[in-house]
């Protein structure tokens, strides 16, 4: 059993991570090597198990992610932005696989991030469910069969703890529709509107962002055009797809080299 690739879970008290340690625990391709929080938190010292509410699993939650990173073979982490760009130098150093689930990255920490995928392998995405992914290979195919007379609305719905807008997954789906119609996001992206803000502009591609409850994750790309209208819709109703997708992200990572890969290389889309 000890030769199954070891795994380290960050944000272990996290909705992920919990989600994340529950489903390396049910596998029986991967073993838990351990979790981590941060500093300070009431976690850290206890069995894993016994943090959750459950029976003991005998493994720890650390606050030293390079000890830890260091016994591991992958690290899957879902936390947040500054905390991911710390774990990527580190699992880099440890040559341990990183998969960042974390989104609401400035352009300042992707580039953190690329530097460490030079020695490690980093799969990133801001989705790991295959129903998205697919949903990604779907608008680009949509957007690049219509022309702009087809305005591109993406509509994102989460929790009411959600940090970060719009989500991870609405800027894939924009970036997608936006590569389907063979323009840069950054040049058509219309993430706010609030009072006068004139018509709508030919070929933008709209966000909207609802927060409430415990919606777990809804996404519709819209195409809307004269008498007609596309929706492209995802819904998430459990965060074990998240969880799963991860873990297998983790697993596909351990024969490749260094680099940056996404969901869509390890799904094979
Ligand atoms: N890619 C995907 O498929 C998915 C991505 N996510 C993303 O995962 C992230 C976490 O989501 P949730 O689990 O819902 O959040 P959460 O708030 O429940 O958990 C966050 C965890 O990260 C830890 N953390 C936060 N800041 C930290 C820091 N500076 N240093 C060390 N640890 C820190 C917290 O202690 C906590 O354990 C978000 O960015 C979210 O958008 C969530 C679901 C799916
Ligand atoms: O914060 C969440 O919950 C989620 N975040 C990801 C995102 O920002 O797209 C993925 C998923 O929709 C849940």
């Amino acid at each position: 059993m000890t030769d199954l690739p070891g795994i380290v879970i960050t944000g272990a008290s996290g909705r992920m991570g919990q989600m994340l340690i529950r489903t390396v625990l049910e596998s029986d391709r991967a073993r838990l090597v351990g979790a981590l929080e941060r500093l300070g938190h009431e976690w850290v010292g206890r069995d894993i198990g016994e943090a959750m509410g459950g029976a003991r699993v005998g493994a720890m939650v650390s606050d030293d992610p390079l000890e830890l990173f260091a016994r591991a073979q992958a690290v899957i982490d879902f936390t947040a932005p500054e905390a991911t760009v710390e774990y990527a130098a580190l699992a880099a150093q440890a040559r341990a696989v990183h998969v960042i689930g974390t989104t609401g990255f400035s352009e300042s920490h992707l580039t953190k991030i690329a530097a460490a995928a030079h020695h490690s392998t980093v799969v990133r995405a801001g989705n790991m469910s295959l129903g998205v992914n697919l949903l990604m290979q779907l608008t680009k195919k949509v957007a690049a069969a219509l022309d702009e007379d087809y305005d591109i609305e993406v509509i994102e719905a989460h929790h009411n703890r959600k940090v970060d807008a719009p989500s991870g997954t609405a800027v894939m789906l924009g970036e997608a529709a936006a590569e389907g119609r063979g323009v840069r996001l950054d040049d058509v992206s219309d993430r706010a509107r609030d009072g006068i803000t004139g018509a709508r502009k030919r070929g933008d591609i709209g966000f909207s962002v609802i927060r409430g409850g415990d919606i777990v994750g809804e996404h519709d790309v819209l195409f809307a055009g004269a008498g007609e209208r596309i929706v492209l819709r995802h819904v998430a109703s459990d965060r074990s797809v998240f969880a799963r997708g991860a873990l297998r992200a983790a697993l596909w990572g351990q024969d490749k080299g260094p680099g940056q890969y996404d969901m869509v290389d390890v799904l094979g889309l």
